[in-house]
């Protein structure tokens, strides 16, 4: 099997250890790739550039999608990026705001990608509409209303289902449940946890949160000051961290 995201040596640095550096992986289809690390340690920069958001000093990302046989991220153009963020990719930002459309309704937010490929059918449109809400767990009958209508919870499942709705292989996700109260945060997880397993998506999720972790990454890498300092399968990190700094994230986490 191909990896989905083939990573090289990725480089993107604002100052000495400010940024991430010298990152490589391979991401197979189906995978949740948990990126873990205190403030500051360069997870966002990550995300930001893995996604094609910003460009990088070095490194190099491939992508195996449905049709182009290995495209070369910074190789392609600007709007060869940005079509592959809202079809084959997709990106579920921490403020709901910034990943929704405000002034649109529910129904609007869910259709916008649908309709960059192409549906014009208003019935099909609305047909996915209700489909998604109903999926994210919102009462279809709110498909007209405005998000800013919504709770924050409703907003980030919003969010997801926005996303969700152009069958997408890879989302990146920065840290989804980290406005929300914690019994939100619980449900939202549990959606997420379900849906990436029924349509078997890939993800690369940025979280500070080792709980969240634990719960939907099958591998981690652990980040430090801009560098990966361990990375492995979830559990053998969580239960037995090698790396020192490693050991005081988790320990510093289990302690009250
Ligand atoms: N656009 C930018 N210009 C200058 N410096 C930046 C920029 N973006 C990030 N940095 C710096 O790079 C470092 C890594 O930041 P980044 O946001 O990637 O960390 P993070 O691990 O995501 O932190 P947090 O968990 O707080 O979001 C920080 O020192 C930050 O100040």
């Amino acid at each position: 099997m191909n990896p989905l995201l083939s990573v090289q040596d990725l480089t993107l640095l604002y100052g000495p250890d400010k940024g991430c550096q010298d990152v490589s992986f391979q991401l197979y289809p189906g995978e949740v790739l948990g990126i873990v690390g205190e403030s500051g340690s360069g997870k966002s920069t990550l995300l930001s550039v893995l996604s094609g958001r910003t460009m990088p000093d070095r490194g190099r990302v491939v992508y195996h999608g449905r049709q182009a046989a290995g495209m070369d991220l910074y190789r392609a153009s600007e709007a060869q990026r940005r079509a592959l963020l809202r079809t084959e990719w997709g990106f579920v930002e921490q403020n709901p705001r910034d990943g929704l459309r405000m002034n649109v309704s529910a129904g609007a937010n869910i259709g916008e990608r649908l309709m960059a490929q192409g549906v014009r059918h208003y019935g099909q449109l609305r047909q996915a509409g209700l489909q998604w809400l109903k999926q994210v767990e919102i009462d279809p009958a709110r498909i007209d209303d405005l998000p800013r209508t919504f709770s924050g919870g409703m907003q980030q499942r919003l969010q997801i289902a926005r996303n969700l709705v152009s069958s997408p292989r890879l989302i990146f996700m920065d840290e989804p449940t980290g406005g929300l109260d914690v019994s939100v945060q619980a449900h939202l997880l549990d959606l997420l946890r379900s849906l990436v397993r029924e349509l078997q998506l890939a993800v690369v999720i940025v979280t500070h949160d080792l709980a969240v972790a634990r719960l939907l990454a099958d591998r981690l890498m652990v980040m430090r000051r801009s560098r990966v300092v361990e990375a492995g399968l979830t559990d053998q990190i969580l239960d037995d961290p090698q790396h020192a700094y490693s050991q005081l994230l988790v320990s510093s986490v289990l302690q009250p």
